[in-house]
């Protein structure tokens, strides 16, 4: 314990120099972070020092009160010290703005801290009823009240590697030229026609799904939220060229899983006038590789990465995390076909519960042994080349017989999937079918094409998709892209097990809390 009087304010004046108008600027700073002020590390003392924040905790001693305030700029809190006499309504969970005197700081634990003279409450709290603690509490605790997780250290920095991801990408689309768009979210069609759509309806439809189809209803026809922006952004690349966006999608998958949300960012890129796969994944890989060169020497990442080992299983080991950012930095990330990678998976068969089949979709299992073992544990792998019938309707036939030898053109399609260590799949592109009479066969194969025509129609009704059957009459041009997921991406990147605790506001099969 350290006598009061060490942390009284100054009230000697001094001589302005340069150095001291300079520590003056950053203790004036209005709207200074706690992570900006634990960057600053004057020799001599700064008075007047202002900072904003919420108690984390408070440690009482006889003549004083340590506390530790956040503001979500770091993981790390500012240490206070406040004479016991100023400390009325420091509890925590409160608001406070407090003045005093930045010194090096005695203990090992920080360079710096605060010695307080001026204690603004601007937000009381209860500390008695206010849930979120210093303490270790589980994600399953946190996740039962979104709305106060956010002031959460972890959730802070997530947050905040969110926003500077989406600023790197911006970037990275911006010097290529491509056009950032915003698709819609309310469709006519399920893009992948997977099933996996929530109809919209108004609530006055409440009556049930019949009222929710036909012209008595809002749109005069059912309507969906948009489980991907593809079909919308292959219209939009014959306008202006390459598009991307990052654009909330919906899936009414009933997966209760760690990898899974029925609300999710996907980044999604559309290439027009390219003539094969590989400037698709060339796009894919030199995006992630600038993503992860650009933030892992941020304060941000340097943040997540060297966090103290939590007490519960829902971080992933920092250095595992570490070996993840240099796997994306890494330059040739391997491609093989599903062929190849069915044979390989064929030879081991032994390890798998599921029997590796060419024709059937790859399971975790199979899908987490190639990112091991072909990426090498570290490097993504892009598996491409599936067989067609397992592939949504939009992708480019293959021109060329499977890897293997095996099947005939066409048996396969233009498309890949990329995997990365421990999980798999975060992302997915193929060229697609630019021609009109392949793609309305392949929408046939596939039972898109409807019974019967539409009065006046030319072609059969394509269940809500003659828009993007009409892109193909005039000037398409052979084109592909991707989608990338990309709260999955970023708990790949951060360490958070699973994509529930990535989201602020999760939502997902029996959870949409507020
Ligand atoms: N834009 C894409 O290629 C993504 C694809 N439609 C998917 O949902 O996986």
């Amino acid at each position: 314990m350290r006598p009061a009087s060490a942390f009284r304010p100054s009230s000697v004046s001094r001589v302005l120099n340069a150095r001291r108008v300079c520590r003056r600027c950053l203790s004036q700073q209005a709207n200074r972070s706690v992570a900006q002020l634990l960057q600053w590390r004057p020799t001599e003392k700064a008075d007047d020092v202002v900072i904003n924040g919420f108690v984390r905790s408070v440690r009482s001693m006889k003549a004083h009160r340590f506390v530790a305030l956040g503001d979500g700029s770091s993981l790390a809190p500012l240490q206070a010290l406040v004479q016991a006499d100023y400390a009325e309504g420091l509890t925590v969970g409160a608001a406070v703005r407090l003045t005093g005197a930045w010194v090096a700081s005695p203990g090992a634990a920080q360079s710096h801290e605060l010695h307080v003279n001026k204690v603004e409450v601007l937000g009381p709290s209860d500390a008695k009823t206010f849930p979120i603690q210093k303490k270790y509490q589980t994600p399953e605790y946190l996740r039962t009240m979104p709305h106060l997780r956010p002031r959460t250290p972890l959730n802070a920095v997530l947050l905040k590697l969110r926003s500077d991801s989406i600023a790197s990408l911006t970037q990275f689309f911006a010097g290529r030229s491509f056009t950032q768009t915003h698709p819609p979210i309310l469709t006519s069609s399920d893009c992948e026609g997977a099933g996996e759509v929530f109809t919209v309806a108004p609530a006055s439809d409440a009556a049930g799904p019949a009222d929710q189809d036909g012209p008595g209803s809002f749109f005069r026809s059912k309507k969906y939220l948009t489980v991907s922006t593809q079909l919308h952004l292959e219209a939009l690349a014959q306008g202006v060229g390459n598009v991307w966006t990052l654009s909330p999608v919906f899936r009414a998958e009933e997966s209760d899983t760690s990898r899974h949300l029925s609300e999710f960012y996907m980044l999604e890129a559309e290439m027009s006038f390219v003539d094969g796969l590989a400037p698709v994944m060339d796009l894919a890989e030199d995006m992630l590789r600038s993503l992860s060169t650009n933030l892992y020497g941020t304060a941000t990442v340097q943040d997540l990465l060297s966090r103290s080992r939590h007490s519960g299983s829902d971080l992933a080991p920092a250095e595992d995390v570490r070996r993840r950012w240099e796997g994306l930095m890494q330059k040739d990330w391997p491609r093989m076909t599903y062929s190849d990678a069915v044979a390989l998976l064929q030879q081991r068969a032994d390890l798998f519960a599921h029997k590796p089949t060419w024709g059937a979709g790859l399971q975790s299992e199979h899908e987490k042994y190639l990112a091991d073992y072909v990426g090498g544990g570290e490097k993504p792998v892009f598996i491409t080349n599936y067989p067609r019938d397992i592939k949504a309707f939009y992708m480019l036939e293959s021109q060329a017989a499977s890897s293997n030898g095996q099947q005939l053109p066409g048996a396969t399609v233009d498309c890949f999937d990329l995997l990365v260590p421990e999980f798999c799949e975060i992302a997915g592109g193929s060229m697609r079918e630019h021609r009109l009479g392949p793609l309305l066969d392949a929408m046939k194969r596939q039972g898109i094409v409807g019974q019967q025509s539409e009065a006046g129609a030319e072609t059969p009704s394509v269940n809500g998709l003659d828009w993007y059957v009409d892109l193909r009459r005039w000037g398409c041009p052979p084109h592909g892209g991707f989608g990338l997921g990309f709260d999955r991406l970023l708990s790949y990147l951060s360490g958070v097990q699973t994509v529930r605790d990535m989201v602020s506001f999760p939502r997902w099969f029996g959870r949409c809390d507020c």
